[in-house]
């Protein structure tokens, strides 16, 4: 991708890069996996506070999301990491009055800057939800919408659907009954369905909210060795309330608190530390950090 393949404005219709299906990486799975000191960033957030209606809920984040890395988002409930998570691709201008404060750059472009399209951003920021989310609809038109939607200028779309399936490791399961219905599937194939649908429209960057926290423990494993393949080809950022699931894929965390207001009562979100994962994990640079991780807090 060139710089200029990274603009924001309305209805960008570029050739999606479909490139020759990844094959199954699975070997790398749970190797060591050496990371950079610094991230490269492909979002950014700086100096970000976003409030509901009055409310702040989170104040002064300031984090790198890498390219082709897993960061983690963990900390105690109501911290604000759904809240900064949608605030990576415009989600929370849906929500009613959300507000963010400060910038959330996109390969340096501020993604709330004038001329920008929320709907572009999504498209390069797709988002996969707690719950898996299907449209009532065959699973082949569950990942051929986007490209239809949108306008993606496809060669063969049924090309586009085997190669996006292949790539979210569900075609074999589903290559005998692509015309009925995604609610047929069990909730880990829904699951790898939506992030099928998600990469379908060629984003950049992968949000996930708890994206396994409605899963068995043997499809959460399969949306971990998942997330880990698609590594190489996005940049993946994870909300998780599952300590073990940030040490295990995650190349960077950030840790969240709430601070709260002696005055008002109210519990503002903020970053406490952000870091290689195995550094959080095992040497954490402050107490409240090693306190919740070792289950003494939140
Ligand atoms: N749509 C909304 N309207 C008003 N307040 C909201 C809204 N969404 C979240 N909040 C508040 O913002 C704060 C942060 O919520 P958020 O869901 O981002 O936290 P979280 O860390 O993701 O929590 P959890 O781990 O429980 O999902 C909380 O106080 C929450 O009540």
């Amino acid at each position: 991708m060139n710089p200029t393949d990274r603009t924001l404005e309305p209805s960008v219709k570029e050739a999606p890069a479909h490139a020759a299906p990844t094959t199954a990486p699975s070997a790398r799975w749970r190797e060591e996996r050496v990371t950079k000191d610094a991230p490269t960033p492909v979002l950014e957030c700086v100096d970000v506070d976003v409030r509901y209606g009055g409310f702040v809920a989170v104040r002064d984040v300031s984090l790198p999301f890498g390219h082709n890395e897993i960061t983690a988002l963990i900390g105690p409930s109501g911290c604000g990491k759904s809240t900064i998570l949608r605030s990576l691709n415009r989600m929370n201008d849906l929500v009613d009055g959300a507000r963010v404060d400060g910038k959330v750059q996109y390969w340096g472009q501020d993604i709330y800057g004038p001329g920008v399209d929320p709907i572009e951003v999504r498209r390069r920021i797709g988002m996969v939800f707690q719950k898996p989310n299907p449209f009532p609809k065959s699973i082949y038109d569950n990942v051929a919408y986007g490209p239809r939607v949108t306008g993606m200028d496809v060669d063969s779309m049924d090309d586009l659907v085997e190669q996006t399936l292949r790539r979210a490791a569900l075609w074999d399961e589903v290559k005998d009954k692509l015309k009925q219905s995604a609610y047929g599937l069990s909730g880990g194939q829904q699951q790898r369905l939506c992030i099928a649908r998600t990469i379908a429209v060629e984003p950049d960057v992968i949000l996930m909210d708890e994206p396994c926290s409605a899963l068995d423990p043997i499809a959460t494993l399969r949306i971990e060795e998942l997330m880990v393949e698609l590594r190489d080809r996005y940049t993946i950022v994870i909300v998780t309330h599952n300590m073990q699931q940030a040490a295990r894929i995650a190349d960077r965390t950030a840790f969240f608190t709430a601070d709260v207001d002696e005055t008002s009562g109210d519990r503002t979100g903020v970053l406490v530390e952000f870091d290689l994962t195995s550094k959080i994990f095992e040497n954490p640079s402050d107490s409240r950090t090693e306190d919740y991780i070792t289950g003494r807090f939140g």
